[in-house]
C-alpha cells in the first residue's frame, strides 16, 4: 500500500493551553478506503530533512485549513515537503489551502473573494473537467487564486464561471491542486479515481 503523509491544520487552544496539529477524521477513513495508508505529519518536529527522509513516503497531501502566515510552523513544514518532494519527484496533492500553498512556493499570490464559503460549482471550464467527470465541487475558502496571480510554471486546469483557478497543475513536477475538498465528499467517484490516479495506487 501507497504510504502519503498528509499535513494538518495548526491551532492554539487557549482554554486548554495546548498547540494542536489536527486533521477531519474523515481524511482517515477516504484514504485508507482507497488502499492508502494516511501519516499525518506533525508541525512541532523542525528537522524537516531527517524528519522526511525517515519517513521515506510515497507521496505528500497539503491539507485545507488555516490561512498561509496564520502558521508559520505549518508554513514552514509544508515549505520543506515541496523542497523534498521536488528533490525525490515525488506526487503532492494541495487541497485548497494546500493548493492555494503550492502557488504561494511557486511565487503567485492569492486574491480575498466572497461567494465561495459552504457552496458548490457545478458549472466549472475546462477540456480537463469533463475529462475528470467533475460535475459539482464542493467550496469552502476565502482566497482564491486567478490567472493574474497564478504562480510561475504552474497551469489552471479549471475555472469558475467567475474566473477563479479551481484546479491546476506543475508543468514539471507531479503536483496537483484542487480548491475542493474531497474528504467532504468521501464517495464521490470522480474525487476517488482522481487521487488514486495522482498517487499511482
Ligand atoms: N478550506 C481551506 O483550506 C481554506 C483555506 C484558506 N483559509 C481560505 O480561506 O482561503
Amino acid at each position: 500500500m501507497k504510504r502519503i503523509g498528509i499535513s494538518q491544520r495548526r491551532d492554539d487552544v487557549p482554554n486548554r493551553n495546548e498547540t494542536r496539529d489536527s486533521l477531519d477524521v474523515i481524511w482517515s477513513s477516504l484514504l485508507w478506503r482507497l488502499n492508502i495508508i494516511p501519516i499525518p505529519l506533525c508541525s512541532e518536529i523542525q528537522d524537516h530533512l531527517s524528519y522526511l527522509a525517515a519517513l521515506n513516503l510515497d507521496g505528500f497531501i497539503l491539507s485545507g485549513g488555516n490561512d498561509i502566515g496564520e502558521s508559520p510552523k505549518r508554513d514552514h513544514l509544508e515549505n520543506s515537503i515541496l523542497d523534498y518532494s521536488k528533490a525525490k519527484n515525488l506526487p503532492v496533492l494541495g487541497v485548497c489551502r494546500g493548493m492555494q500553498y503550492i502557488n504561494f512556493y511557486q511565487g503567485g499570490s492569492l486574491i480575498n473573494i466572497g461567494g465561495h464559503v459552504a457552496t458548490q460549482h457545478s458549472k466549472l471550464v475546462g477540456g480537463w473537467v469533463s475529462q475528470n467527470s467533475i460535475n459539482y465541487v464542493n467550496s469552502f475558502h476565502n482566497y482564491a487564486v486567478t490567472d493574474q496571480t497564478i504562480g510561475e510554471q504552474l497551469e489552471p486546469l479549471a475555472h469558475t464561471e467567475d474566473g477563479v483557478v479551481e484546479a491546476l497543475q506543475h508543468k514539471h513536477h507531479p503536483w496537483l491542486g484542487i480548491m475542493w475538498h474531497p474528504e467532504r465528499e468521501p464517495y464521490q467517484t470522480s474525487n476517488d479515481r482522481l487521487i488514486q490516479q495522482h498517487f499511482k495506487v
